[in-house]
């Protein structure tokens, strides 16, 4: 689990808004999470060849059991009650954007809201403890009583099969494509990421992963070893060989963001000796953050998580890139840029942005030489 006071230090925007849904009926906000792991092993390199996917991935595996919940809580803390259910084990959670952008209204006018519910739609894994997580993510934002809610059983594939309208292609730049694994490419002679995201984060509708894609595209020659530090889906990490890079690492702290990535790397029948995938200790674990990659090796490196683990991590991440690499920094607001720049500057050079909306990715080359700040 993360320290209570995790939640208490990130602004409601700098946590896991990762990923904007269409309901045909109603928007949602879809937001998703790491799980909170207590002990890791290091590796979950990718066990099939690259022509059967389901070798690789099977569809037992991917049905995975989930519980489905229901919790309706005060409309002026769903946004920061989201967040800590995502911290206290939730893997996603769901908000009607209609009722939420009724609720930024009300607050607007400054009318009373704090009576008013709204019902989050929340996913946990089957051996989460679910009364304690809302219990424990109810005190860490201050509720008095802990929030009703209702669990029932569902499968992945369920999940996968009620959401597969809302996933469509998407063009991230000319002759670049995300595609849903259930639908064929609008643009047959494109460069077309196949992709079923499961429960993880990384469709290409964000604007964080297409900000780290189009760097990626700018930055791949040929040849390259590529570090995608939060791989999700595994999107970038399978768009790097499909650029041309010569091999490519995922790592993640969510096991079920590494069996996507698996499922994925088959689909797009990536050789199995061209990517790695690592599962990594979380923030808690006592093993530390040792895993098997070696220092230095990468000629890219690009970290699409966070704003706490993005600065936690800074010189861990950076220390897997080769002198002169370009190393790409996301998951960050504009209004938090500044601190991630000075926290990158002494180990990044030649720091530029790019942003869509709110959204910045940060790259710069690393140093050849640290400098003291
Ligand atoms: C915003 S998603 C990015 C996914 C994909 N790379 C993309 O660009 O769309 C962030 C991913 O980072 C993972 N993550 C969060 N904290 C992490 C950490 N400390 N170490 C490794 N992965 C982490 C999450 O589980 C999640 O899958």
């Amino acid at each position: 689990m993360l320290a209570r006071n995790f939640i208490k230090h990130i602004p409601c925007k700098n946590l896991s808004r990762h990923h904007i849904l269409r309901d045909r009926v109603r928007p949602l906000i879809f937001f998703t999470s790491s799980t909170p792991q207590s002990s890791f092993s290091i590796s979950a390199s990718l066990s099939t060849s690259s022509s059967s996917s389901s070798s690789c991935f099977t569809d037992e595996s991917f049905a995975a059991p989930y519980l489905s919940v229901r919790i309706h809580c005060p409309k002026h803390v769903v946004d920061p009650f989201s967040e800590a259910l995502l911290c206290f084990g939730a893997s996603s959670v769901a908000v009607d954007e209609d009722i939420k952008e009724e609720d930024d209204k009300d607050a607007a006018s400054g009318s009373s809201i704090a009576s008013k519910e709204i019902c989050i739609e929340s996913i946990f894994p089957v051996h989460e403890e679910v009364k304690m997580c809302i219990s424990q993510a109810a005190n860490s934002i201050g509720l008095k009583e802990i929030p009703k809610f209702k669990v029932e059983m569902g499968d992945e594939q369920d999940w996968i099969t009620k959401n597969q309208d809302l996933f469509q292609p998407v063009e991230i730049a000319e002759r670049l494509w995300i595609v849903p694994e259930w639908t064929s490419p609008p643009v047959p002679e494109a460069v077309n990421i196949i992709l079923n995201p499961g429960f993880a984060f990384g469709t290409g509708e964000h604007p964080t992963t297409k900000l780290c894609l189009l760097l990626l595209q700018s930055l791949i020659k040929g040849g390259e070893a590529f570090l995608d530090y939060g791989t999700g889906s595994g999107i970038l990490a399978i768009a790097s060989l499909k650029f041309g890079a010569a091999s490519s690492v995922g790592v993640d702290i969510d096991p079920l963001a590494i069996k996507s990535a698996s499922h994925n790397a088959a689909l797009n029948n990536i050789p199995l000796e061209k990517l790695e995938l690592h599962l990594a200790p979380s923030e808690n674990s006592s093993s530390g953050r040792e895993m098997s990659l070696q220092k230095e090796q990468f000629d890219v490196v690009i970290a699409n998580i966070l704003l706490n683990p993005v600065m936690e991590l800074a010189d861990h991440i950076v220390s897997f890139a080769k002198p002169g690499a370009t190393t790409g920094i996301s998951g960050i607001l504009s209004e938090q840029l500044p601190n991630v720049k000075e926290r990158y500057s002494p180990f990044l050079e030649n720091i530029s942005t790019a942003t869509i909306g709110d959204w910045v990715c940060m790259s710069g080359t690393k140093r050849g030489e640290f400098i003291d700040n």
